[in-house]
């Protein structure tokens, strides 16, 4: 039987995800898709992909709940592989959103969210009380929305059902491929900080799939930043990658604009030397650094770090917090 989420020391209900050298060749195609990636996503975190179209953003997330199958490699959820779970439990462990909602046109909003409950056997009064909790979840009104066929909602609305949908057998695992992509820009701010709060509440191990990366920083406890065939050119927090990109790829994909957008994050040569202690440069480095902040830590972080706070979030390296984060600085 498989385990459907744990609840840790965290409070995480998520679960871990791992991809070992996880392939996919398309037939007819000369080159993988997606070409042995392989990493860990703890339970509880948020992780996005980013990268340019086509490098196998998506491709890699339909592996994870089988809606491809890998030509080689695995995928284990709470150590368990994929293939070894019988498809009706996977969809109950895996919500997935898209894009486009997904919604079924002839199912109501209610019909539409009851769907993975009801092929998972649910009894009748728990799937209704179900779908009325997900509907105040997400911000509908029962009442408004219960009825309603996805033709006679807005596209955040859509949206907001498709999360809704996803989440209704509350799976450990939430995969999200471009989920606000279709909206326009004011609602898909919306609803990314709808995300945050429910992420906030419920501690989910997201995977989610976008090419802004705006998006990414504001939602990722970690960024995957994807060049061809999946390759992963970095995987790290979004402060890290932001201050300390790891090539011209990633650079480029960051871009001073998006850098921009992350409140309170100012250039070195940009922040005023006063109240800066003054070191000469024959000083010992060690002592120069003590007593000084050097890492940043999340709190995401500090639930991980399992006693030891070594090893534990990024290293603070050539940019410079103003704001009133300074306090969260170990
Ligand atoms: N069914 C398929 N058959 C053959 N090739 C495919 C198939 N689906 C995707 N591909 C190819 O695999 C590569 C990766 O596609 P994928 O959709 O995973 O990329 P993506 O990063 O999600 O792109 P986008 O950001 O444009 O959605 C692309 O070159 C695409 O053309």
């Amino acid at each position: 039987m498989v385990e459907v989420g744990t609840t840790g020391a965290s409070g995480a209900t998520g679960s871990t995800i791992e991809l070992i050298k996880l392939t996919k060749r398309y037939p007819g195609s000369r080159q993988p898709s997606v070409d042995s990636v392989s990493m860990r996503i703890d339970a509880g975190e948020t992780v996005v992909f980013v990268g340019p179209s086509g490098c196998g953003k998506s491709t890699t997330l339909k592996m994870i709940n089988r809606l491809i199958e890998p030509s080689s490699g695995s995928v284990r959820i709470n150590g368990e592989e994929v293939t070894g779970v019988d498809p009706v439990e996977l969809r109950r462990k895996v919500g997935y959103a898209i894009q486009s909602s997904g919604l079924f046109p002839h199912m109501t909003v209610a019909q539409n969210i009851a769907l993975v409950p009801r092929i998972s056997g649910w009894s009748a009064p728990r799937i209704k009380a179900r779908v009325a909790e997900m509907l105040a979840l997400v911000g509908l009104d029962a009442g408004e929305f219960h009825d309603r066929y996805p033709r006679q909602l807005s596209g955040g609305q859509q949206q907001r059902v498709g999360v809704a949908r996803a989440l209704a057998a509350d799976p450990p695992v939430l995969l999200m491929d471009e989920p606000f992509g279709a909206v326009d820009p004011i609602t898909r701010e919306h609803l990314q900080d709808e995300l945050l709060r429910l992420q906030r509440e419920l501690r989910k191990t997201i995977v989610f799939v976008t090419h802004d990366f705006a998006e990414a920083i504001k939602l990722g406890d970690r960024i995957a930043v994807l060049r061809e065939r999946s390759r992963i050119a970095q995987f790290d927090t979004p402060e890290a990658i932001l201050t300390n990109p790891a090539d011209d790829f990633v650079s480029g994909l960051v871009g001073t604009g998006a850098a921009l957008k992350r409140p309170g994050l100012t250039r070195v040569r940009d922040v005023e030397g006063t109240g800066c202690p003054t070191v000469s440069v024959t000083d010992p480095p060690q002592q120069i650094l003590r007593g000084r902040p050097v890492k940043w830590l999340r709190r995401g972080d500090l639930m991980r770090a399992k006693g030891s706070l070594e090893r534990a979030g990024a290293e603070q390296t050539h940019a410079e917090r103003e704001d009133d984060e300074r306090g969260r600085k170990a």
